[in-house]
Protein backbone atom coordinates (compact mmCIF):
# COMPACT_ATOMS: atom_id res chain seq x y z
CA UNK A 1 0.00 0.00 0.00
CA UNK A 2 1.40 3.42 -0.81
CA UNK A 3 -0.97 5.09 1.20
CA UNK A 4 -3.85 4.49 4.23
CA UNK A 5 -7.04 5.82 2.72
CA UNK A 6 -8.92 5.70 6.29
CA UNK A 7 -12.31 5.10 6.83
CA UNK A 8 -12.96 6.66 10.52
CA UNK A 9 -15.95 5.08 12.59
CA UNK A 10 -17.40 7.51 15.24
CA UNK A 11 -17.01 11.17 14.82
CA UNK A 12 -17.06 11.81 18.90
CA UNK A 13 -14.71 13.77 20.69
CA UNK A 14 -11.56 11.91 20.24
CA UNK A 15 -12.71 10.92 17.27
CA UNK A 16 -12.64 14.39 15.65
CA UNK A 17 -9.45 14.62 17.58
CA UNK A 18 -7.87 11.55 15.40
CA UNK A 19 -9.54 13.24 12.26
CA UNK A 20 -7.42 16.68 13.04
CA UNK A 21 -4.04 14.89 13.71
CA UNK A 22 -4.17 12.68 10.68
CA UNK A 23 -5.18 14.66 7.62
CA UNK A 24 -2.81 17.56 9.45
CA UNK A 25 0.43 15.56 11.43
CA UNK A 26 0.08 12.08 10.31
CA UNK A 27 2.54 11.04 6.98
CA UNK A 28 1.25 8.44 4.70
CA UNK A 29 -2.65 8.49 5.61
CA UNK A 30 -5.61 10.16 4.91
CA UNK A 31 -8.93 10.13 6.11
CA UNK A 32 -11.78 9.44 2.89
CA UNK A 33 -14.46 8.38 4.52
CA UNK A 34 -16.30 9.31 7.92
CA UNK A 35 -19.23 7.31 9.67
CA UNK A 36 -21.46 8.13 12.53
CA UNK A 37 -24.70 6.61 13.25
CA UNK A 38 -26.06 10.19 13.35
CA UNK A 39 -25.49 12.06 10.08
CA UNK A 40 -24.96 15.60 11.85
CA UNK A 41 -22.08 13.57 13.64
CA UNK A 42 -20.58 12.65 10.59
CA UNK A 43 -20.84 15.98 8.68
CA UNK A 44 -19.20 17.68 11.75
CA UNK A 45 -16.38 14.85 11.12
CA UNK A 46 -16.35 15.72 7.22
CA UNK A 47 -15.86 18.94 8.00
CA UNK A 48 -12.45 18.65 9.81
CA UNK A 49 -11.49 15.81 7.13
CA UNK A 50 -12.03 18.63 4.58
CA UNK A 51 -13.72 18.45 1.22
CA UNK A 52 -14.41 15.37 -0.67
CA UNK A 53 -14.72 13.16 2.27
CA UNK A 54 -17.62 10.81 1.72
CA UNK A 55 -20.42 10.52 4.68
CA UNK A 56 -21.73 7.43 5.86
CA UNK A 57 -24.00 6.50 9.21
CA UNK A 58 -23.61 2.82 8.28
CA UNK A 59 -20.24 1.62 9.00
CA UNK A 60 -20.31 -1.88 6.86
CA UNK A 61 -21.31 0.49 3.89
CA UNK A 62 -18.07 3.13 4.91
CA UNK A 63 -15.50 -0.04 5.80
CA UNK A 64 -16.27 -1.83 2.57
CA UNK A 65 -16.11 0.98 0.54
CA UNK A 66 -13.29 0.68 -2.34
CA UNK A 67 -11.69 3.32 -1.59
CA UNK A 68 -10.94 2.67 1.81
CA UNK A 69 -7.58 0.50 2.67
CA UNK A 70 -7.76 0.81 6.52
CA UNK A 71 -9.98 1.86 9.64
CA UNK A 72 -10.17 4.04 12.40
CA UNK A 73 -12.89 3.00 15.36
CA UNK A 74 -13.71 6.00 17.87
CA UNK A 75 -17.18 5.15 18.86
CA UNK A 76 -17.44 4.10 22.40
CA UNK A 77 -16.09 0.64 23.67
CA UNK A 78 -19.27 -0.98 23.84
CA UNK A 79 -19.57 -0.47 19.58
CA UNK A 80 -16.35 -1.35 18.55
CA UNK A 81 -16.65 -5.13 17.98
CA UNK A 82 -18.77 -4.46 15.16
CA UNK A 83 -16.43 -2.28 13.19
CA UNK A 84 -13.45 -4.08 14.27
CA UNK A 85 -15.03 -7.50 12.65
CA UNK A 86 -16.00 -6.02 9.48
CA UNK A 87 -12.53 -4.81 8.98
CA UNK A 88 -10.94 -7.98 9.60
CA UNK A 89 -13.41 -9.53 7.65
CA UNK A 90 -12.82 -7.11 4.86
CA UNK A 91 -8.89 -7.39 5.41
CA UNK A 92 -8.30 -3.92 6.25
CA UNK A 93 -5.91 -2.80 8.90
CA UNK A 94 -7.98 -1.13 11.55
CA UNK A 95 -6.52 1.28 14.81
CA UNK A 96 -9.50 0.23 17.50
CA UNK A 97 -9.70 2.66 20.15
CA UNK A 98 -8.92 1.38 23.83
CA UNK A 99 -10.67 -0.77 24.94
CA UNK A 100 -10.68 -3.32 22.14
CA UNK A 101 -14.11 -4.42 23.58
CA UNK A 102 -15.92 -3.34 26.83
CA UNK A 103 -15.85 -7.45 27.80
CA UNK A 104 -13.78 -10.13 27.52
CA UNK A 105 -16.26 -11.79 25.57
CA UNK A 106 -16.57 -9.12 22.90
CA UNK A 107 -12.76 -9.16 22.88
CA UNK A 108 -12.45 -12.87 22.27
CA UNK A 109 -14.33 -12.93 19.22
CA UNK A 110 -12.58 -10.44 17.74
CA UNK A 111 -9.42 -12.44 18.50
CA UNK A 112 -10.61 -15.19 17.19
CA UNK A 113 -11.60 -13.54 14.13
CA UNK A 114 -8.26 -11.93 13.48
CA UNK A 115 -6.78 -15.74 14.11
CA UNK A 116 -9.04 -17.07 11.71
CA UNK A 117 -8.25 -14.58 9.37
CA UNK A 118 -4.42 -15.20 9.71
CA UNK A 119 -2.81 -11.96 9.43
CA UNK A 120 -2.58 -9.55 12.14
CA UNK A 121 -4.76 -6.61 11.79
CA UNK A 122 -5.30 -5.31 14.75
CA UNK A 123 -3.85 -2.55 16.74
CA UNK A 124 -5.73 -1.38 19.79
CA UNK A 125 -5.30 2.27 21.08
CA UNK A 126 -3.33 2.13 24.25
CA UNK A 127 -1.78 5.21 23.93
CA UNK A 128 0.27 5.38 27.13
CA UNK A 129 3.03 2.79 25.54
CA UNK A 130 3.76 5.36 23.49
CA UNK A 131 3.71 8.52 25.99
CA UNK A 132 7.43 9.68 26.36
CA UNK A 133 7.51 9.82 30.17
CA UNK A 134 6.16 5.74 30.16
CA UNK A 135 9.05 4.91 27.65
CA UNK A 136 12.15 6.42 30.14
CA UNK A 137 10.62 4.75 32.80
CA UNK A 138 10.49 1.27 31.24
CA UNK A 139 13.96 2.17 29.79
CA UNK A 140 15.15 2.97 33.71
CA UNK A 141 13.77 0.13 34.69
CA UNK A 142 14.94 -2.69 31.55
CA UNK A 143 18.62 -1.23 32.39
CA UNK A 144 18.62 -3.74 34.92
CA UNK A 145 20.12 -1.08 37.18
CA UNK A 146 17.95 -0.08 40.12
CA UNK A 147 17.10 -4.33 40.64
CA UNK A 148 13.67 -6.08 40.32
CA UNK A 149 10.36 -4.17 40.30
CA UNK A 150 8.69 -4.63 43.82
CA UNK A 151 5.94 -2.36 44.20
CA UNK A 152 3.93 0.17 41.84
CA UNK A 153 2.07 2.99 43.25
CA UNK A 154 -0.32 4.69 40.51
CA UNK A 155 -2.62 7.66 40.78
CA UNK A 156 -5.87 8.24 37.49
CA UNK A 157 -7.37 11.72 38.54
CA UNK A 158 -9.70 13.50 36.72
CA UNK A 159 -11.90 16.24 37.45
CA UNK A 160 -15.42 15.25 36.66
CA UNK A 161 -16.92 12.65 34.64
CA UNK A 162 -20.11 12.66 32.35
CA UNK A 163 -23.32 12.00 34.02
CA UNK A 164 -23.59 8.70 32.60
CA UNK A 165 -20.06 7.45 33.66
CA UNK A 166 -20.78 4.18 36.28
CA UNK A 167 -18.63 2.13 38.58
CA UNK A 168 -17.52 -0.49 36.15
CA UNK A 169 -16.37 2.63 33.73
CA UNK A 170 -13.75 3.23 36.32
CA UNK A 171 -11.94 0.14 35.30
CA UNK A 172 -13.22 -0.94 31.56
CA UNK A 173 -13.38 3.14 30.66
CA UNK A 174 -9.87 4.61 32.93
CA UNK A 175 -8.36 1.65 34.74
CA UNK A 176 -8.01 0.22 31.32
CA UNK A 177 -4.87 2.15 30.93
CA UNK A 178 -2.91 0.90 33.69
CA UNK A 179 -3.95 -2.44 33.32
CA UNK A 180 -2.21 -2.46 29.41
CA UNK A 181 0.52 -0.59 30.51
CA UNK A 182 1.90 -1.70 33.83
CA UNK A 183 2.62 -5.27 32.51
CA UNK A 184 4.31 -3.84 29.58
CA UNK A 185 6.21 -1.54 31.51
CA UNK A 186 7.13 -4.23 34.29
CA UNK A 187 7.62 -6.93 31.69
CA UNK A 188 5.14 -9.00 33.38
CA UNK A 189 1.09 -10.54 33.63
CA UNK A 190 -1.61 -10.01 35.82
CA UNK A 191 -2.39 -12.73 38.25
CA UNK A 192 -5.39 -11.51 40.83
CA UNK A 193 -6.79 -8.37 41.33
CA UNK A 194 -9.19 -6.71 43.76
CA UNK A 195 -10.66 -3.55 43.95
CA UNK A 196 -11.81 -1.38 47.29
CA UNK A 197 -14.36 1.00 47.70
CA UNK A 198 -13.20 4.03 50.40
CA UNK A 199 -15.69 6.48 51.42
CA UNK A 200 -17.54 7.90 48.25
CA UNK A 201 -16.78 11.66 47.58
CA UNK A 202 -19.64 13.55 48.61
CA UNK A 203 -19.66 15.73 44.90
CA UNK A 204 -21.09 12.13 43.83
CA UNK A 205 -24.80 12.70 43.20
CA UNK A 206 -25.60 9.27 41.57
CA UNK A 207 -24.45 5.36 42.26
CA UNK A 208 -21.45 5.87 41.62
CA UNK A 209 -18.57 4.94 43.65
CA UNK A 210 -16.01 7.32 43.61
CA UNK A 211 -12.78 7.00 44.33
CA UNK A 212 -11.98 3.04 43.98
CA UNK A 213 -8.62 1.39 45.09
CA UNK A 214 -7.74 -1.41 42.45
CA UNK A 215 -4.91 -3.77 44.23
CA UNK A 216 -2.93 -5.71 41.23
CA UNK A 217 -0.43 -8.49 41.79
CA UNK A 218 1.86 -9.99 38.64
CA UNK A 219 2.40 -13.25 38.33
CA UNK A 220 6.22 -12.12 39.19
CA UNK A 221 4.75 -10.69 42.66
CA UNK A 222 4.60 -7.64 41.98
CA UNK A 223 1.56 -5.41 43.65
CA UNK A 224 0.31 -2.00 42.28
CA UNK A 225 -1.50 -0.27 44.02
CA UNK A 226 -3.82 2.05 41.64
CA UNK A 227 -5.90 5.02 42.98
CA UNK A 228 -8.89 5.64 40.26
CA UNK A 229 -10.35 9.13 41.10
CA UNK A 230 -12.12 11.02 38.88
CA UNK A 231 -13.79 13.29 41.18
CA UNK A 232 -10.25 14.78 42.90
CA UNK A 233 -11.56 18.46 42.44
CA UNK A 234 -8.18 20.01 41.24
CA UNK A 235 -7.29 18.55 37.12
CA UNK A 236 -5.72 15.36 35.03
CA UNK A 237 -3.09 14.18 37.41
CA UNK A 238 -1.51 10.34 35.97
CA UNK A 239 1.11 9.29 38.70
CA UNK A 240 3.26 6.40 38.71
CA UNK A 241 6.32 5.14 41.38
CA UNK A 242 8.11 1.64 40.49
CA UNK A 243 10.10 1.09 43.42
CA UNK A 244 12.50 -1.57 43.01
CA UNK A 245 15.44 -3.58 44.92
CA UNK A 246 17.77 -0.23 44.71
CA UNK A 247 16.13 2.54 43.61
CA UNK A 248 12.59 3.86 42.75
CA UNK A 249 11.44 5.10 39.17
CA UNK A 250 8.76 7.99 38.95
CA UNK A 251 6.57 8.86 35.70
CA UNK A 252 7.65 12.80 35.05
CA UNK A 253 4.82 14.81 35.52
CA UNK A 254 4.29 17.69 32.21
CA UNK A 255 6.86 20.03 32.72
CA UNK A 256 4.95 23.89 33.18
CA UNK A 257 7.03 26.25 34.56
CA UNK A 258 7.47 26.59 38.55
CA UNK A 259 5.75 30.47 39.36
CA UNK A 260 6.38 32.45 42.76
CA UNK A 261 3.91 35.46 43.36
CA UNK A 262 2.26 36.69 46.39
CA UNK A 263 3.60 34.06 49.45
CA UNK A 264 3.07 31.26 46.84
CA UNK A 265 4.93 28.55 44.37
CA UNK A 266 2.74 26.67 42.60
CA UNK A 267 2.79 24.91 39.24
CA UNK A 268 0.17 23.71 36.50
CA UNK A 269 -1.65 20.27 36.70
CA UNK A 270 -3.08 19.38 33.06
CA UNK A 271 -6.76 20.30 32.46
CA UNK A 272 -7.36 16.81 30.71
CA UNK A 273 -6.33 13.52 29.00
CA UNK A 274 -6.62 15.39 25.34
CA UNK A 275 -2.98 17.68 26.40
CA UNK A 276 -1.74 15.46 29.14
CA UNK A 277 -1.21 13.05 26.03
CA UNK A 278 -1.54 14.45 23.41
CA UNK A 279 2.19 14.13 21.89
CA UNK A 280 2.13 10.07 22.77
CA UNK A 281 -1.37 10.25 20.19
CA UNK A 282 0.20 11.59 17.20
CA UNK A 283 3.29 9.16 17.88
CA UNK A 284 0.90 5.92 18.57
CA UNK A 285 -1.18 7.04 15.08
CA UNK A 286 1.69 8.00 13.07
CA UNK A 287 3.32 4.01 14.26
CA UNK A 288 0.07 2.42 13.61
CA UNK A 289 0.09 4.25 10.11
CA UNK A 290 3.69 2.67 9.99
CA UNK A 291 2.99 -0.76 10.53
CA UNK A 292 -0.46 -1.15 8.54
CA UNK A 293 1.41 -0.07 5.44
CA UNK A 294 4.39 -2.62 5.66
CA UNK A 295 1.52 -5.20 6.68
CA UNK A 296 2.01 -5.56 9.97
CA UNK A 297 0.73 -4.03 13.56
CA UNK A 298 2.60 -2.08 16.80
CA UNK A 299 1.73 -1.36 20.03
CA UNK A 300 -0.66 -3.71 21.78
CA UNK A 301 -2.60 -6.59 20.32
CA UNK A 302 -5.58 -7.54 19.58
CA UNK A 303 -4.74 -10.30 22.34
CA UNK A 304 -3.41 -7.69 24.46
CA UNK A 305 -6.79 -5.78 24.29
CA UNK A 306 -8.65 -9.29 25.06
CA UNK A 307 -6.29 -9.71 27.97
CA UNK A 308 -6.92 -6.13 29.30
CA UNK A 309 -10.71 -7.07 29.28
CA UNK A 310 -10.50 -10.41 30.72
CA UNK A 311 -8.44 -8.38 33.59
CA UNK A 312 -10.79 -5.91 33.82
CA UNK A 313 -13.90 -8.63 33.90
CA UNK A 314 -11.42 -9.70 36.92
CA UNK A 315 -11.76 -5.83 38.95
CA UNK A 316 -15.66 -5.53 37.70
CA UNK A 317 -16.30 -9.03 39.73
CA UNK A 318 -14.43 -7.64 43.10
CA UNK A 319 -16.29 -4.19 43.13
CA UNK A 320 -19.22 -6.43 43.87
CA UNK A 321 -16.99 -9.23 45.67
CA UNK A 322 -14.87 -7.54 47.25
CA UNK A 323 -12.23 -10.05 47.06
CA UNK A 324 -9.44 -10.51 45.03
CA UNK A 325 -10.20 -12.35 41.94
CA UNK A 326 -7.85 -14.43 39.51
CA UNK A 327 -7.10 -13.45 36.10
CA UNK A 328 -7.06 -16.52 33.62
CA UNK A 329 -5.85 -15.99 29.51
CA UNK A 330 -5.15 -19.57 28.79
CA UNK A 331 -1.64 -18.32 28.19
CA UNK A 332 -0.96 -16.32 24.50
CA UNK A 333 -1.77 -18.30 21.25
CA UNK A 334 1.54 -18.92 19.07
CA UNK A 335 -0.25 -16.44 16.53
CA UNK A 336 0.13 -13.53 19.13
CA UNK A 337 3.86 -14.56 20.50
CA UNK A 338 6.74 -11.95 19.70
N1 LIG B 1 -7.01 6.85 24.30
C1 LIG B 1 -7.61 7.76 25.08
O1 LIG B 1 -6.97 8.43 25.89
C2 LIG B 1 -9.06 7.97 24.95
C3 LIG B 1 -9.83 7.02 24.33
N2 LIG B 1 -11.17 7.19 24.23
C4 LIG B 1 -11.93 6.09 23.64
O2 LIG B 1 -12.43 6.50 22.40
C5 LIG B 1 -13.72 5.94 22.18
C6 LIG B 1 -14.70 7.08 21.93
O3 LIG B 1 -14.73 7.90 23.07
P1 LIG B 1 -15.34 9.39 22.95
O4 LIG B 1 -14.80 10.06 21.74
O5 LIG B 1 -15.16 10.03 24.27
O6 LIG B 1 -16.89 9.05 22.71
P2 LIG B 1 -18.03 10.00 22.15
O7 LIG B 1 -19.31 9.52 22.77
O8 LIG B 1 -17.64 11.43 22.28
O9 LIG B 1 -18.05 9.68 20.58
C7 LIG B 1 -18.48 8.42 20.09
C8 LIG B 1 -19.13 8.65 18.74
O10 LIG B 1 -19.45 7.37 18.15
C9 LIG B 1 -20.73 7.44 17.55
N3 LIG B 1 -21.23 6.07 17.43
C10 LIG B 1 -21.76 5.30 18.41
N4 LIG B 1 -22.08 4.09 17.90
C11 LIG B 1 -21.77 4.11 16.58
C12 LIG B 1 -21.86 3.18 15.51
N5 LIG B 1 -22.37 1.94 15.70
N6 LIG B 1 -21.41 3.55 14.29
C13 LIG B 1 -20.91 4.79 14.09
N7 LIG B 1 -20.79 5.73 15.05
C14 LIG B 1 -21.22 5.39 16.28
C15 LIG B 1 -21.53 8.37 18.46
O11 LIG B 1 -22.64 8.91 17.76
C16 LIG B 1 -20.47 9.41 18.82
O12 LIG B 1 -20.47 10.48 17.89
C17 LIG B 1 -14.03 5.09 23.42
O13 LIG B 1 -13.65 3.76 23.17
C18 LIG B 1 -13.13 5.70 24.49
O14 LIG B 1 -12.71 4.74 25.47
C19 LIG B 1 -11.82 8.31 24.69
C20 LIG B 1 -11.07 9.28 25.32
C21 LIG B 1 -9.64 9.18 25.50
O1 LIG C 1 -9.32 7.03 27.86
C1 LIG C 1 -9.66 7.84 28.69
C2 LIG C 1 -8.84 8.99 29.03
O2 LIG C 1 -7.54 8.85 28.44
C3 LIG C 1 -8.66 9.21 30.51
O3 LIG C 1 -7.42 8.66 30.92
C4 LIG C 1 -9.72 8.57 31.34
O4 LIG C 1 -9.79 9.29 32.55
C5 LIG C 1 -11.06 8.54 30.64
O5 LIG C 1 -12.03 7.96 31.49
C6 LIG C 1 -10.94 7.68 29.41
O6 LIG C 1 -11.99 7.93 28.49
Amino acid sequence: MENLNIALIGCGMIGREHIERIQNRIRGAKIVAVCDVFEEGAKKGAEIAGAGTKIYTDFNEAINDPDVNAVVVTTPGQFHKGPVLAAIKAGKPVFSEKPLANTAADGKEIVEAEMAGGKHLVQVGFMRRYDRGYRQVKELIDSGKFGAPMVIKCTHRADGVADDYTTAMAVTDTAIHEIDVLPWLVNDEWDEVQCIMPKTNSKVKNALKDPQIMIMKTKGGIINMLEVNVNCGFGYDINCEVVCENGVVNLPCPSFPTVRYANEVSTKIEDNWILRFIDSYDVEIQDWVDHALKGETGGSSAWDGYVASITADALVKSQTSGVPEKVVTGGTPDFYKK
